[in-house]
């Protein structure tokens, strides 16, 4: 069936105040409205947008809009809500189809509760959000509390509240008076409208201090994760030993290398830089540099850690292998994998170091050095 976003925003937005409607006003960089439609049109269920207008915001729309590229049916709304949702369901093209009808005033409405009113809609004539009243409450007078009030079965209202467009067309065609909402038009007709999960974050702009809960409702929202991977090998020369995350582990060979060839925590440290889009160790540590000859390779691992941390990142996991065949890595992983969350700062929780033999094939597998491969996720929350 065809589904139609029918976005009412031709409200005048008194109680929030500001020198625009609230729907033309930024929200972290953004009008309210090109939000809301934002998400609707990249809904894959939505079809068709219809936007309903006060006649005097045709200027603050196209603003709102300009570069979006949206293919969006614009009609002039009413006096009150119910006026607007009319104009707007007049014009939603078909007869058959689903309608939501959504607040301008709500930016922060997820596809997933999108999802979940359609998916209503396979069930019943009409579906709305609402979230249950989980507070005490009280009738007052005069600043005075006059008697409590049973908050059993009480919700409190949202848009989406989608319908089956013809029998939504008949009940506003029916209705008389206002109406809050088109819930209450589908009640007028006796249409079984589903409560279907809220969402706190959908929150309806409706006071100057609705745009700051809205931002930091945004802020957490868009948390930046990144992923990074990194791959190393160093070749085995003479020695007693290897540096594998920081641990000395006895072996009958030692790894060759500038600094001191510790080629797990350089494929760490790597991942760190790639999650940062910032280069290679090599970048940033020169091997023509004298100063890094033999050097201890936690410099590197905590330049990139520190780097992370400056660009307001925290490492949020890191997962090594190491390919070879000897030394074996088992029994130094557990000292391995709290050395490197030492060095990171992190739980050891965080830190998984694992190691694969190439079954006797290329390079590993002739023994002639070892290679390891590692992913690093970082967040800024
Ligand atoms: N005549 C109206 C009144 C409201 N709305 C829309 O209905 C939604 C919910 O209404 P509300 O939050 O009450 O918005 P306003 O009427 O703009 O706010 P206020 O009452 O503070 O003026 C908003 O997206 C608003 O633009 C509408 O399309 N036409
Ligand atoms: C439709 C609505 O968003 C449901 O909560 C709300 O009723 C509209 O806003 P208003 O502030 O009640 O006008």
């Amino acid at each position: 069936m065809t589904v139609t976003a029918l976005i009412v925003a031709a409200g005048r937005g008194t109680r929030a105040g500001g020198s625009r409607p609230k729907q033309y006003q930024p929200l972290m960089g953004r009008a309210v409205l090109a939000r809301t439609l934002a998400t609707f049109a990249a809904h894959p269920r939505v079809d068709a947008l219809v936007a309903v207008l006060h006649p005097e915001d045709d200027d603050l729309f196209a603003e709102a809009i300009a570069g979006l590229g949206l293919n969006i049916a614009t009609v002039r709304g009413g006096a009150t809500r119910d006026a607007s949702v009319q104009a707007g369901l007049a014009a939603v093209r078909g007869e058959d189809g689903l309608v939501l009808i959504h607040d301008g005033a709500r930016p922060l409405v997820s596809p997933q509760l999108i999802d979940r009113i359609l998916e209503a809609l396979e069930t019943h004539p009409g579906a709305a959000p609402a979230l249950p009243v989980t507070d005490a409450l009280w009738r007052g007078a005069e600043g005075l509390v006059v008697a409590p009030h049973p908050r059993e079965g009480l919700f409190r209202a949202q848009t989406p509240q989608g319908f089956h467009l013809r029998a939504i067309r008949a009940a506003h065609a029916a209705h008389t008076g206002g109406a809050a909402d088109d819930v209450e038009v589908a009640l007028g007709a006796h249409l079984d409208v589903a409560i279907v999960r809220g969402d706190e974050d959908n929150l309806k702009i409706t006071h100057p201090e609705d745009f700051t809960r809205a931002a930091r409702v945004l802020r957490e929202r868009d948390m930046d994760i990144r992923t990074g991977n990194g791959f190393d090998v160093h070749a085995f020369c003479e020695g007693d030993g290897v540096i594998l995350c920081g641990i000395k582990v006895p072996h009958d060979k030692a790894l060759k290398g500038h600094s001191d060839a510790d080629v797990g925590m350089h494929a760490v440290t790597d991942a760190i830089y790639g999650a940062l889009a910032d280069g290679d160790i090599g970048q940033h540590f020169p091997p023509s540099d004298p100063q890094w000859k033999g050097a201890p390779s936690d410099i590197f691992l905590k330049h990139a850690v520190a780097l992370a941390g400056e660009r307001g990142y925290r490492i949020s996991n890191a997962d090594l292998t190491l390919i070879c065949e000897q030394p074996k890595i088992g029994p130094v992983a557990g000292a391995m994998r709290a050395e490197m969350a030492r060095l990171m700062g992190i739980d050891i929780d965080r830190i998984s170091v694992k190691a694969t033999t190439s079954e006797r094939l290329g390079f590993t597998g002739r023994q002639e050095g070892i290679a390891a491969l590692a992913t690093v996720t970082l967040i800024k929350p």
